[in-house]
């Protein structure tokens, strides 16, 4: 059974610094986000877990492996380095839906996340070393069948952007609501899911559901490990096999 864990990470009082003692230079604002963004993937990526930008302000990061003294040592690092401060909750479960619920709520019993004095805190628990399992993390990395011939050559750069953007909302929609996982846009055609124990019919008629809603044809490649770049890797590997074989659906394990 999975057991996944997931950090809430949460820039402090964001909005009012975005605008003090004015509004901010966009471009500035942008550059910040995706540096510290970077930074944040390299530190966490460094001791084997993901981070998804989602909305910047709030990211998500899959952290098994990571114990609550890295997490500290992440706060302080940025903290030195950055004009903003970063609050962190983190929780583990069966259903990745479940932990980041969890690991919301502890940052949001600290404080808003518009109060001048909630800065950095750390709340929540982390999966103990020895309980680790080689299938603690299930990682599904779906692209789109094609997407060079079907859209990047055809369309203009916008109109395929609108296609693979529909693809993606249809589906981290149908995998929250119907399959308790966590859908991720991470480039190109590519989204990366955390899931909880989903079988190949599950993705199966996951595939199938996005094709009829939107018209999008998704492969996908399913691994598991025990941190999120052990399964990820697999499931890119497993990506490859959909390619070579023309198939839809294929489980590293199987
Ligand atoms: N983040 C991420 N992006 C990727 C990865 N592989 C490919 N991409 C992105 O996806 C784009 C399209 O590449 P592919 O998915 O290989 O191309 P395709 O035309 O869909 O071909 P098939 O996947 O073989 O059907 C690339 O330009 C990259 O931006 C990956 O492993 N991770």
């Amino acid at each position: 059974m999975t057991t996944t864990q997931v950090t809430l990470v949460q820039i402090d009082n964001y909005g009012p610094w975005t605008v003090t003692p004015e509004p901010r230079r966009e471009a500035d604002l942008q550059t910040l986000q995706s540096r510290l963004y970077a930074d944040i993937s390299q530190f966490v990526g460094n001791r084997g877990g993901y981070v998804f930008f989602t909305r910047f302000d709030n990211m998500i990061a899959i952290t098994n492996g990571l114990d609550l003294e890295d997490h500290a040592l992440l706060q302080e690092s940025v903290g030195n380095r950055y004009p903003v401060t970063l609050s962190l909750g983190v929780s583990t479960n069966a259903n990745p839906v479940q932990a980041l619920a969890d690991a919301t709520g502890h940052v949001q019993d600290a404080g808003s996340a518009q109060d001048k004095n909630r800065r950095e805190c750390l709340e929540g628990r982390v999966i103990d070393g020895d309980e680790r399992r080689e299938d603690d993390i299930q990682i599904a990395h779906f692209d789109v069948v094609n997407a060079t011939g079907q859209y990047t050559d055809e369309l203009n750069a916008f109109d395929t952007f609108i296609e693979i953007e529909q693809g993606y909302a249809e589906l981290m929609r149908h995998m929250r609501y119907s399959h308790d996982s966590l859908s991720f846009f991470v480039g190109g055609d590519n989204i990366i899911v955390v899931c909880p124990d989903l079988t190949a019919d599950d993705y199966e008629e996951a595939i199938y559901h996005v094709q009829e809603a939107v018209d999008v044809d998704l492969q996908v490649g399913v691994g598991r490990g025990t941190s999120a770049h052990d399964a990820g890797f697999a499931a890119k590997h497993a990506l490859e096999t959909c390619r070579a074989d023309g198939t839809r659906v294929e489980l590293e394990w199987e």
